[in-house]
Parts: C-alpha cells; structure tokens; sequence
C-alpha cells in the first residue's frame, strides 16, 4: 500500500465533501475579551470572537488566573504521575470536593478533559454492569458515542429528547435487565434542553440508571452554577452528573459526580482515568477559584442570559433566519456547508468577526448553520456590528432570510417565526 497517497486520497475526500477544517490561528488578549487576534494570511488583526465556549469569559477572570499562577508558582507546571502514582495533589483533591458539592453528590472525579470524562465513565459504568443496554438520546455528543462504543454493551438509541420513543425501549428491555439511560441537559447545536424530569420519571419507573451531560450548562445555570439539573431541582434525581471545566468555568478538565460507591467504581476500573497523567495541580486550583466564584456571584450568569436574549432578539427582528434555541446557544441556519463556510470566511475577511461554520458530521447534512455563542463581554454595540455584518453577508451570498425557501432538510429545523422584514431592526 501507498501509505503517503492513502492519506493524501482521505483528505481530498474531505475537500470534497466540503468537510476540511481550516483553522483561525488566534491570540487571546486578558482583558480585550471577546477581542482576539487573528494571525492570518495578512498578518495579525483584531477580531470579535463569536464562537467561544468560554461562555462566562472566565478565562480571564483575574480570581482564575491568580489562582493558576500562585500554584503554579509553588507547586510548578505539570503533576508529575497518574493519579495513583504520585499525581494526587491537593488542589485536586480539593477541586473534586467543590465539584461534589457544586451537584449535591457524595464525591466527584476529575479527568484531563469533557471528552475523557464521559468516553472513560460511561464504557466503565456499562461494562461494569451486567448485561447492560445503554439507551442513548440520538444528539449525543462523541464523547458519549465512544464511551458507549467501548463499553462493547447493547445499545438503543431514542429519537432525541422523545419521551414515548424512550418509554418503549425501557418497556421492551424488560425489568430484570440493567439499563443505562445517557443524555445532555443543554444540546450544544440546538441550544435546547433534555426533558429531564420526564426521564427521571421513567427511569424509576423502568428501575433504570441515569447518566447526564451538563457541559454545555454548569456554571451558567442554577443558583449556584450547578446547571440544569441544579435549576431545575433535579439533581438529586440523577446518578451520575457529568461536567465540564473549560467552557463555563473557562479552564480545561472534565469530570463526573455521584455516589461514592459508584466514583470509586470509575476511578478504580477506568482506564481513561487510572493510565493517563493527572491535571496540574495549577489547573486544578483555577478551576476550584472558577467555580468558587461562580456558586456566590450571579453577575456572570445574569450577563450572559441577558446578551443571549438580546443578541436572539436582534438578529431575529432584522430577519436572520435564528433557529429556536431555549438556552444562551444561538444557532443562525445557512443550510448549504459551502454556503456556511463562504459566511464564515467573509464575516472574518471583510467584517473582523470570527463564527466557525458547523457543518456535517457536526450536525444533519441541510442544516449547516453558524452557532454563534454570545458572552457577558459581547456589548451592545458588538450585538448591532454583529447584525449588521451578518446582514450584508446575508444579502451579498443571496442566502435565506427568515421565512423564505431553505434546502429542504433546513426546512424541517424550523426558525424563530418572522418577527419585522429583514431589512428591520
Ligand atoms: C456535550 C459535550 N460533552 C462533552 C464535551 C467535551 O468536553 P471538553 O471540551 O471538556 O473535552 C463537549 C465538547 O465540546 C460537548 O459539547
């Protein structure tokens, strides 16, 4: 086999199929957050970032990185070994008892990301289970797919966020089986939420255990940035919460959260966690700082909900086609992935504005679209630079505005009714 034409033939594929990733070479700035700089083809520029996952922008909160630099200052940059080989150090330690108490659990465990927390707990709590079917919410995120993947249990898949679908599998898997029922509160596409309690509901109904994804939601939601499950009042009711510290709480970490048996389950069987070394013990700390802050203080919280609203409200009444979204997730729907990264490229080109365009595998072919994810630190002067920007895009594609003809899979993900004409606003 020609190897170098192999992998030469797989990336023409992607060309083809409009799936390579280019990526936006940037540099973050304390204190210019959303500004960034883009070192592109013509040198370093200033951009508005409208696609960060630092929701909360506490990536660079002074709290975080104070904390960051005072530990890495005494106890230096790495951990040094595994967890059980001298890589347990104390501000990790400390970080998994904030996280337990953040969810109202009895112990928490930290890995080095979201990713690996959920691919290392899920195919550990399923093939710890005997004869284990997995049903799992069809949106899930990749993390989730390996870990049901690697578990090697049966799985089930139910129609996203659909309760019946849900039921009936629960029903057909009988009452002895074990069951393992994997969801996300926030789906970070769609920006909608999982109907929760309903799946609470049916898993003490149908004795099953229950496994939820709050990346997309902890630090932005509940009084005490605890997420979904936390505003809602349901945590208590979940198994196992799984999180993320590099979104809301702006630093990198992923982690689970549950009963001590079934933590110390994981942290005994998983491989994910037992063979990979531990996070700094500065990474640990900032995240403590993080989330220390964000259980007091609403600010952020009340910020951020505020601008999403807002950011929503604008585009929809200048007529951009904004899907529905329950949550600070704004999705605006191109339908086309050449289309999409066309948008993308001239909104960075000619508008210094920076939204990575979500195409196929990341979502359905036909819904490709510009997930766009507003922050605190997105003023409204940013919101109006943005809709214009957007506008002009918009009209010089020839893409569609809010209620005119999409692709027909874009059809079907509906957009938030049309609320003035699209030269409004
Ligand atoms: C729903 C969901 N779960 C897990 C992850 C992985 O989290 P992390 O970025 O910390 O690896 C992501 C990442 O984007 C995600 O969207």
């Amino acid at each position: 086999m020609n190897y170098r034409r192999f992998f030469s033939e797989a990336i023409d594929q992607l060309h083809a199929e409009k799936r390579y990733r280019v990526f936006a070479n940037l540099e973050r700035i304390v204190g210019s957050f959303p500004r960034a700089l883009w070192r592109g083809p013509f040198g370093p520029r200033e951009i508005t970032v409208w696609c960060s996952n630092d929701y909360l922008g506490m990536g660079q909160h002074p709290t975080v990185i104070g904390a960051m630099q005072n530990a890495a200052g005494s106890m230096g940059s790495g951990a040094g070994g595994t967890r059980n080989i001298s890589g347990t150090h104390h501000p990790i330690v400390e970080l998994e008892a904030e996280l337990a108490d953040l969810h109202g659990k009895e112990a928490g465990l930290v890995f080095t990301s979201g990713f690996v927390s959920n691919e290392a707990a899920i195919s550990t709590i399923a093939r710890l289970l005997p004869n284990c079917l997995i049903l799992s919410d069809e949106l899930n995120h990749a993390s989730m797919i390996e870990g049901v993947r690697r578990s090697g249990a049966e799985k089930k898949i139910f129609r996203h966020n659909d309760l019946a679908h849900l039921e009936s599998l629960l029903q057909a898997a009988g009452p002895e089986r074990a069951k393992l029922i994997v969801f996300e509160s926030v789906y970070s596409m769609d920006g909608d939420i999982a109907p929760i309690e309903g799946i609470c509901d049916l898993a003490d109904k149908y004795n099953a255990m229950t496994y939820i994804d709050e990346v997309h939601a902890v630090g932005m939601y509940g009084a005490r940035g605890g997420g979904i499950t936390e505003r809602d009042g349901l945590a208590h009711r979940i198994d196992v919460i799984e999180g993320t510290l590099a979104k809301g709480f702006g630093v990198i970490g992923g982690y689970i959260t549950g009963s001590a048996d079934v933590i110390d389950a994981v942290r005994s069987y998983a491989p994910g966690f037992i063979f990979t070394t531990a996070l700094p013990p500065s990474i640990a700390a900032a995240a403590t700082a993080s989330i220390r802050h964000l259980k007091t203080s609403t600010a952020e919280r009340e910020a951020h909900q505020r601008q999403a609203q807002h950011t929503k409200d604008v585009l929809s009444a200048a007529g951009l086609p904004v899907m529905p979204s329950e949550t600070h997730i704004v999705p605006l729907l191109v339908g086309d992935p050449e289309l999409c990264k066309m948008a993308s490229d001239r909104l960075l080109e000619k508008h210094n504005i920076y939204i990575q365009p979500i195409n196929y595998p990341t979502v359905p072919r036909g819904t490709e679209r510009l997930r766009i994810t507003p922050t605190p630190f997105h003023t409204d002067e940013l919101i109006e630079t943005l809709r214009d920007a957007l506008l002009e895009t918009w009209e010089a594609l020839g893409l569609s505005f809010q209620g005119e003809t999409q692709p027909a899979a874009a059809q079907s993900a509906r957009v938030i009714p049309l609320v003035v004409s699209k030269s409004g606003g």
